[in-house]
């Protein structure tokens, strides 16, 4: 994309009031998404209503690197939010065009924005803000039914060069009682610490679900429960076979990329973090297709803002 292409919308959005992440209204507001560039909004409807490209990214979002300030190193900086608003902005425009940006309660703080940067107390942590340790692949949120159809990555920053990896399920190839297993009801899917949930009982899911020829998949093994040998086998075969197929992008400053959450996994290779102000940096959005299927995790009536402990779904499980 041309960043030119985007240049006047990135202006408009600059004069937004201060929203903290609440970006209900703006969501609500039709004429916010009509602007973004059409080959984007035209790969994204792709992604949507075909469901293929499975993973793609749009590149050329102008990020002035010096107006963005200082990669956050906690949350106790109260101004990043603001330095990067018309970012964020500009994020939820594209991911209208999939569906619909929410956020999980007990995750950010609430808010449909995620910040991407490495903590030094969680480097070597299985969460975002991890940096000497690799992230291990997963589908996001992969331990709740509502998790989102997509995530989105904008990158602000990243010095470091540093990997995201995702492979897709369509390339998989794997011998019939293996997808048998794992399109069986078996297993159980605990939350990631990103959410801050102590406990949970889940239901026995399926790995793997819908059609068998193109299947949609569901997991984050970090965080799966133990299962008996037989059953660590047939993980072990999809595990070397996600390897095999596992692609690395390296994302720069300006670049979206896009991610079917039920067609692909991916994850984070590990790099060295330097806590100065310019570590890597990106945005996060989790996109849904449908915010009908999660109303009954609705934080009071706020359809943009789901209870992540109401796990219980009458409406669509993967099983
Ligand atoms: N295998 C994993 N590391 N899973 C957790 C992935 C990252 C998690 N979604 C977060 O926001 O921090
Ligand atoms: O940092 C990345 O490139 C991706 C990390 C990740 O998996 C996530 O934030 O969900
Ligand atoms: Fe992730």
């Amino acid at each position: 994309m041309d960043p030119e292409e985007v240049a006047p919308l990135l202006e408009e959005l600059r004069s937004r009031p201060f929203l903290n992440g609440r970006y209900d209204a703006f969501q609500d507001e039709p004429s916010t998404w009509t602007a973004i560039p059409e080959r984007a909004a035209r790969c994204l409807e792709s992604m949507r209503r075909r469901e293929h490209p499975v993973a793609a990214v749009i590149r050329g979002i102008p990020i002035d690197d010096e107006a963005i300030g200082a990669t956050p190193l906690d949350w106790s900086d109260p101004t990043f939010r603001q330095r990067t608003q018309h970012l964020e902005l500009l994020a939820v425009a594209f991911a209208t065009s999939l569906g619909e940006a929410f956020a999980w309660d007990r995750q950010q703080d609430g808010r449909v924005v995620h910040d991407v940067f490495p903590i030094k107390e969680h480097a070597d942590q299985q969460i975002n803000s991890a940096s000497t340790m690799r992230i291990t692949w997963h589908v996001e949120d992969a331990f709740h039914p509502h998790r989102p159809d997509y995530v989105m990555l904008l990158c602000l920053r990243n010095p470091q060069r540093a990997a995201t990896t995702f492979s897709l399920a369509d390339d998989w190839d794997l011998p019939d009682h293996v997808v048998d297993e794992l399109f069986t009801p078996q297993f159980r899917q605990l939350p990631d610490i990103s959410h801050s949930i102590d406990v949970a009982e889940t239901e026995p899911r399926a790995l793997l679900f819908g059609d068998r020829r193109h299947p949609y998949v569901c997991g984050d093994p970090y965080y799966l429960s133990p299962v008996d040998e037989r059953l660590q086998a047939v993980l072990n075969q999809w595990y070397s076979e996600v390897e095999r197929t596992m692609r690395d992008m390296v994302l720069c400053p300006g670049d979206l990329l896009i991610l079917d959450n039920y067609r692909a996994v991916h994850g984070r290779a590990p790099f060295e973090a330097l806590y100065d102000g310019r570590d890597r940096w990106l945005k996060r959005l989790c996109v849904s297709r449908d915010l009908r299927r999660s109303a009954a995790a609705w934080v009071q009536g706020n359809r943009r803002l789901l209870d992540s402990t109401a796990l219980a779904s009458t409406a669509v499980v993967n099983a």
